[in-house]
């Protein structure tokens, strides 16, 4: 029998991502809504509450509301918003981090899907802490790039938009008051003491990712260099198949530079050690609306299936 799947939010951006994916799927079935109730209370209760399981792609306000909707005990939410990455209750979608963290996934009924720069924050700062190599009450820092489609239809409009301020066509960080709506979730999955002083930066370009998190080797734990770290993080993540640890001193470093648009279009996130034997900065690379938002939530949806968890992603 198929899968019924309604997407809340499918003519956002990552509704849309999620949308296409589905075309292909011949074990799913799609419930869709007419375009003029997109936004009908009536008519999205009646497809949550008929669906196996609804995507929530919405502001955080209609993801709280889409799940106050929910009658039917069998339906499963996957929400991609900020609204319950934090609630315990909740199963935080991103299974490589620990063999509990996937099996939550698999067998939940309410997964909260990480938030783009807590996917890249994440994926370096939860190891190191959970094998004891960073101390919980390091003063974390970094920043991160994001091509605009990050800011989602809006921010896609105002970078599209032919008279567009001539600022756009530089970096811009933002954020600058450090209170960026993934710090919350950076504390708690990760178990820092504080929450990172976190700097992003959105560039002229529509997707892809780099979060990059400097490091003294002499303030963790253990003594540390760039080869141990590397070392660590290609066991931790080994066999990973959405997750790559990329050769040490490999063709980034000859070349001298880390893209931000490396990743875009590909669905998993490639981790790099680089510095030396004092300062180490690791990086994490992937797609914002990839590993950052849409292929992250069917990654999930695969885990809860039980398929291959691939299906239906670049990689
Ligand atoms: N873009 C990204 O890289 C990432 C986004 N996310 C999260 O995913 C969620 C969706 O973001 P994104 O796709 O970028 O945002 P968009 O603004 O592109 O899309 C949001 C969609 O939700 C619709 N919407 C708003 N309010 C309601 C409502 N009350 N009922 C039904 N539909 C509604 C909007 O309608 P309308 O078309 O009329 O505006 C729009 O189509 C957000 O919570 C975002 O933070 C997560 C990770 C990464
Ligand atoms: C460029 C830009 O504005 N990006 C968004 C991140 C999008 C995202 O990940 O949002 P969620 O928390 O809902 O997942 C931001 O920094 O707020």
């Amino acid at each position: 029998m198929k899968t019924k799947i309604f997407v809340d939010g499918s003519e956002g951006t990552t509704g849309l991502r999620i949308h296409e994916r589905f075309m292909k799927r011949q074990d799913i079935e799609l419930l869709t809504i007419s375009p003029e109730l997109r936004k009908d209370e009536a008519e999205r209760k009646r497809l949550i509450n008929a669906s196996d399981i609804t995507f929530l792609c919405l502001p955080d306000a209609a993801a709280k509301e889409s799940v106050a909707m929910v009658e039917n005990e069998k339906v499963k939410i996957i929400d991609t918003s900020t609204a319950h990455r934090t609630d315990s209750e909740w199963a935080y979608g991103f299974p490589e981090l620990s063999p509990e963290h996937r099996a939550k996934i698999q067998k939940g009924k309410r997964i909260a899907v990480p938030g783009c720069h807590a996917t890249g924050f994440i994926s370096l700062v939860y190891p190191l802490i959970a094998k004891g190599i960073l101390p919980a009450d390091y003063p974390v820092s970094g920043f991160s790039l994001t091509g605009y489609s990050g800011g989602g239809k809006k921010m896609i409009a105002e970078y599209e938009e032919e008279n567009r301020p001539a600022e756009y066509d530089a970096p811009r960080e933002y954020a600058l008051n450090q209170q960026h709506k993934h710090l919350k979730e950076m504390k708690v999955i990760t178990g820092l003491k504080r929450e990172p002083l976190f700097s992003p930066i959105v560039a002229d370009y529509y997707s892809g990712m780099l979060v990059s998190l400097p490091f003294y080797t002499d303030m963790l734990a253990a003594k540390q260099t760039p080869e141990l770290i590397h070392e660590f993080f290609a066991d931790y993540y080994k066999n990973k198949l959405f997750i790559k640890v990329m050769p040490f001193g490999g063709e980034a470093e000859k070349k001298g530079f880390l893209s931000g648009i490396d990743c875009s279009g590909w669905d998993g996130l490639k981790i790099y050690v680089t510095g030396n034997g004092e300062r180490v900065v690791l990086s994490a690379q992937f797609d914002n609306l990839g590993k950052g938002a849409s292929g992250a939530a069917i990654q999930c949806l695969n885990l809860m299936l039980g398929c291959q968890e691939e299906e239906g992603l670049n990689l």
